[in-house]
């Protein structure tokens, strides 16, 4: 890394100050790499890794639960979003099986998503959430309601991302199966497909057994990816959720369309990105797509079924006369979501009525745009036939 970007990556094993909560708590190795671009910022504050905290016997049963979990999702048994599938449809550079329980994030609105959708954990989940906060590793206060288990192949890889901001910190990852290095800084380079070099970070070994905590700036400014894998690799990330009331800021529904993809990658808080459809992963549960995408693609499932439920509701979806295409539709959804948010966020009549006026307007402008349109087509079909 250049020495004008960041001083050198230091670690120590110096035990982090006691918790209020834990019985005790374990001591780990800990990191720290200041940022001279971000004055001098800490950016592996909250970075620790704890070696093996599982044995070598529940770390097998832990594997044939995975396994068979993953087989049942490949045969069709277990269906998304528990089970997500890797690689086939799923973009470039972005590849490996998933499960998830307890709570489940959307990849498409990239946040997490409705409660309920994925079955709660399984017993062999609960015993180790159990032993983690026994053993010291973990802090009851946080103690994780949902977890997502990647399942990498040889050459398999997770973007840098950051998690997202509603989700407790720190963060924790078991690595299972195989050791391979994470990524964690605040830029990388891309050296090609599904591989990455932290130009400002670091790299941290993860072997067999190990928790590494992200939590800080390490889990909250600092993104982390997996490159390329060498091997076979199984991670289990544990995460606390946002209470069930939570709703994504105006501000987030704005940046990612209402919910159609991950076009809002600046965070409020600090320059990170954001997990994303387009970083993170896939079109596996659907696919609105990203919205800051330039390629049009070819809608998936439930962007079809979403549509159709927009035509239901009295949305027009398509609009034949005048030629709109998908912009027309996209403003469509937003405004719809937006009216929607509105609409459920709003507490006085004063309120309401001048978002009523302000989507009166909108509705006319659209009118007005539909009426150019038009008049521009049957001037086109005129002077075709001129011709
Ligand atoms: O596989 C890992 O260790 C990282 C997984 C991760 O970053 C995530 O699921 O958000
Ligand atoms: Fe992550």
């Amino acid at each position: 890394m250049p020495k004008s970007a960041a001083s050198k990556s230091k670690q120590s094993s110096q035990p982090p100050p006691p918790s209020p909560h834990n019985k005790k708590k374990a001591s780990g190795t800990t990191f720290s790499l200041l940022d001279k671009s971000k004055k001098n910022l800490d950016i592996l504050q909250g970075l620790v890794l704890h070696k093996e905290v599982i044995s070598s016997q529940f770390e097998n049963e832990l594997i044939s639960f995975i396994q068979s979990q993953c087989t049942k999702g490949r045969s069709g048994q277990l269906k998304k979003p528990t089970y997500l599938r890797s690689a086939g449809a799923r973009s470039q550079g972005n590849q490996r099986e998933a499960l998830q329980y307890g709570g489940f994030f959307d990849f498409n609105k990239a946040r997490p998503g409705k409660r309920g959708l994925v079955p709660d954990f399984p017993p062999i989940v609960h015993r180790l959430v159990n032993h983690l906060i026994d053993e010291g590793y973990l802090d009851k206060e946080v103690r994780p309601d949902s977890c997502i288990i990647n399942q990498y192949g040889k050459g398999d890889c997770i973007p840098p991302h950051v998690d997202h901001e509603s989700y407790y910190r720190p963060i924790s990852t078991l690595s299972l199966l195989g050791e391979e290095p994470m990524l964690v800084g605040t830029k990388f380079q891309t050296v090609k497909s599904c591989t990455w070099k932290p130009t400002v970070g670091t790299s941290v070994a993860l072997p067999r057994r190990s928790l590494l905590l992200l939590g800080g700036n390490s889990g909250n400014v600092s993104k982390h990816c997996i490159s390329s894998c060498r091997g076979e690799r199984i991670s289990i990330t544990l995460r606390k959720q946002p209470g069930p009331d939570w709703r994504p800021s105006l501000d987030e529904l704005a940046k990612s369309g209402g919910g159609g993809g991950g076009g809002g990658k600046k965070r409020k808080r600090d320059a990170a990105v954001t997990l994303t459809a387009n970083d993170y992963n896939n079109d596996d549960d659907g696919g609105g797509g990203d919205g800051a995408k330039k390629k049009k693609k070819a809608l998936s499932g439930s962007a079809k079924r979403r549509k159709k439920m927009m035509k239901l509701k009295g949305i027009t979806t398509t609009l034949p006369e005048s030629g709109q295409g998908d912009a027309s539709v996209h403003q469509q959804q937003q405004q719809h979501q937006q009216q929607m948010t509105q609409s459920q966020s709003s507490s006085n009549g004063e309120k309401t009525s001048t978002k009523k006026k302000s989507s009166e307007k909108q509705a006319k402008r659209n009118a007005r745009r539909l009426e150019r349109k038009q008049k521009q087509a049957t001037a086109g079909t005129k002077s075709k036939c001129n011709t």
